[in-house]
Parts: structure tokens; sequence; C-alpha cells
């Protein structure tokens, strides 16, 4: 369960009422383009692709033997499957995220796996992707001058269903290679094979975790008072003059999903509008209660330049109680509480204390860090951020902006001979 709270943002009943009009064409001309699929709207329908997930299911059964899990991708190729490892591997799995090119800590990944227990996942929509490529080719010799001929079942490759290198190299090879489709870009790509493959080897609940999924494409396309992404869009567009989006969760399991946040935010927004102006807000990881001892500070008398949005859970999976230790009085106020208390304590007393220094504040609660919960909220914010893209005339499902870094680091390499 996934509930929006803006106890701290008076008049937002009205504000909603003011733009409905708005709100309804930005959300009918989003789904005019369902049909097309070069407009990039796949990412709404995986939540309902039962048969992509049976055939990952078969082959998770098929290799038992697996106790590394190395991920070579970058991007949205590893963000997503990244967050949801974290909060929902259950089955011991070690997983491993080549989304970096630090020479140093990939020869000590090297040096710590054991060849015969480990499934290379080479993760890349566009497959040309230079970081995944140069990880990709360390990793094949590695596993070719350990493994022989045997190393083709130890790589497995996700990408498009037909173009690029990474696709034309399984082919060559015999690879067992699962589909990107088409119409899904890589940031929206979460509950394609990007993340069920990992999220598969991980033990995760991916039934509750697309059913979470399936209730936020329901409440999408709910009337206005119901539809909770176009309530938390309007709160977004309602501040785009503010040009800081704090993303802070409250989940210690969920530390990697502002990441996953900021690059859907961040890459699909920030961009050239139809009229030619510069538009977008930056998005700012933020983790509680850790960041409370970094950037609560910042954020309570620093510029009132931010819209916050803290993702709270309401009840845990687990708790733990805090016992009584003699001697340490001072902290008798926590003995027989339980650590969840002190979190949403915590949680609460911040969001408290952040609208009372003036910053623009709302919460989203989660009924609990469930796959169900968790696979809501992320298409919760999917959608989000394709309503933004109307609101806000742009295209958010593009990324123009990356290309001239992309052409330079080539001309740069080259010129190294
Ligand atoms: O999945 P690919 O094609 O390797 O791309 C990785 C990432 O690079 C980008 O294209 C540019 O940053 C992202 O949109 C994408 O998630």
């Amino acid at each position: 369960m996934l509930r929006l709270d803006t106890r701290y943002l008076p008049g937002f009943s009205e504000a909603l009422e003011a733009h409905r009009e708005a709100l309804l064409r930005a959300r009918e001309s989003l789904l005019a383009k369902r049909g097309d699929k070069a407009q990039m709207l796949g990412w709404m329908d995986l939540p309902e692709d039962t048969e992509t997930l049976r055939e990952i299911r078969r082959y998770r059964e098929a290799n038992p033997w697996v106790e590394d899990f190395v991920l070579i991708g970058i991007g949205g190729s590893a963000l997503g499957p990244k967050a949801l490892e974290a909060a929902f591997n259950e089955s011991g799995v070690r997983f491993h995220y080549l989304d970096h090119v630090e020479p140093e800590p990939i020869k000590r990944l090297l040096r710590t796996l054991d060849p015969r227990k480990t499934l290379v996942n080479a993760v890349s929509k566009s497959g040309s992707t230079a970081e995944t490529l140069a990880g990709l080719a360390v990793f094949l010799k590695w596993l070719k001058g350990h493994l022989g001929e045997d190393w083709r079942r130890h790589l497995v490759v996700t990408t498009d269903p037909k173009e690029g290198p990474l696709r034309a190299f399984a082919e060559r090879e015999g690879l067992k290679a699962f589909p990107i489709p088409k119409e899904v870009g890589g940031r929206f790509s979460v509950l394609s094979p990007v993340g069920l493959l990992p999220l598969a080897f991980a033990g995760a609940d991916l039934d509750a975790l697309l059913m979470g999924a399936r209730k936020a494409n329901e409440t999408a396309l709910a009337p206005l008072e119901e539809s909770l992404p176009l309530k938390t869009a309007l709160l977004l567009h309602l501040h785009r003059h503010l040009p800081v989006h704090v993303f802070m969760v409250y989940s210690e399991r969920l530390s990697h999903l502002p990441s996953w946040f900021v690059q859907l935010h961040d890459e699909s927004l920030g961009k050239v509008n139809r009229q030619g102006q510069r538009v977008g807000t930056t998005a700012v990881p933020a983790l509680g209660p850790k960041d409370q001892h970094a950037q609560v500070q910042l954020f309570r008398e620093g510029p009132l330049d931010k819209l916050l949005a803290l993702v709270i859970p309401e009840t845990p999976l687990e708790d733990l109680e805090i016992p009584e230790v003699e001697g340490l009085e001072a902290a008798s106020f926590l003995f027989g509480k339980s650590f969840f208390q002190l979190l949403k304590a915590e949680a609460e007393a911040t969001y408290q204390a952040l609208a009372e220094g003036g910053q623009r504040v709302y919460a989203l609660y989660l009924s609990q860090v469930s796959p169900y919960a968790v696979g809501w909220l992320m298409q919760h914010l999917m959608w989000q951020t394709a309503f933004l893209g109307e609101l806000w005339g742009v295209n958010a499902f593009d990324q123009p902006g990356v290309e001239l870094g992309k052409r330079l680091t080539l001309a740069l390499l080259r010129q190294e001979g």
C-alpha cells in the first residue's frame, strides 16, 4: 500500500481542483501515444508480462549452481536491479555490480570469485555502452581462461530483442539472451528482464512485485482524486520553481532506491522543452536516518529552494527490541522501545521539523518495505515522471544530452591510440 500525505502543504486539494483540466489533458495526451512503439511507453505493460516471468523462472531453476551473480551494466541497466536486490535478496546468492570502470575493484572482484560458481549477466539496452562492453570483455576472457568451452553457460545477456552489438554477439556465440522490449527505455526497464532476471536469482517475490506495479497502473488511470501519480506529479509541477527535489527514504534496505530515482527523474526531465527553454529540477538522494546527521541541517536551515519527498514505512516486517543496559541510564528513554519505533519517530520528527523550518515537504507512506509496496512505488514514480514530461513539454523518454559526452570519450580514446 502506498499513501500520499500532504498535511504540511495546505491548499493542495484546491490546487488539485484548479489543475484538474491540465492534469487530465496531460494523462490523455500521454495515453494517446500508447499504441506507437516509438514513444517508448512499453514500461506500462511490463507488469502484465507473465510469459517473460515464466521463462526467467525456468532459466533460474535450470541454474541452481549459481553462488555469485555479476551484473555488468550501468545507469538504467543496473540501478533498478541493485535497488531491489539489496532490499529483497532471500537466496543468499552474492551480487556484484560492475557499473563503473575503475580497474582496482574489478581486479579485486576477479580475485575473489570462483568462475565455476559465477554467472555473469551483461545488461545493455543499446548493446553499445562503453563501460558495459569493457567489463564484458574482461569477464569473457576470465571465463574462457578458467572454464574453456563451458564459459557459455556462465554468461547471460539482457539486451534489445534484435539490434545492437550485444545482441549480435549473443547470436554469434549462441548465448542465452533475454530481450528488453524495444519500446522500453533503460531507466524504465526495472520490471523487464533487466530487473527480473537478477531478482529471480535473489529469490525475491516477483509475483508480489509485479502485483504492486499493476496497482500503480490502476491508480495512474483512476479518477483524479484517486490518481496518486497525477497528484504527486502536480506536487512537483507546483514546485517547479524550486530547483532541488530531495528524495529521502527511511529504509536501509531501500538505500539504493534514491539513486534509481535520481536517474529516472533527472535524465527524463532535465531537458530543453518544446519552447526552447531549459527545464527540470535536480533530484537529490537522501537516506533516513543517516542523512539526518549529514544533510538535514542544510535541508532545515539552508536555502528554501527545495521540495522534499519523504518515503516512510508504516510497519516493519520484523522488529527488534532495544534492551536495557545498566549504567547507561542516559539512554533509558530507548529501553524497551523497538528499533522500528525509533525509525518511525525519527522520520515523523524530521518531517515536522522540515515543515516548521519552512521547507515544502510531503510524505509517501509505504505500508511495509515489501516487494508489493516497492513494486507499486517504483511503477508509481515512472508514471509520475511520464506525467511530468507532458506537463513540462519534454520527451521524458530520450536523453540527447548524454550523447556528446559519449562521442568525446570515443574521440579521446582514438587519439590516445
Ligand atoms: O542500457 P544501455 O544502453 O547500456 O545504457 C545505459 C545507460 O546509458 C544511458 O543511455 C545514458 O546515460 C542511460 O539512459 C542508460 O540507462
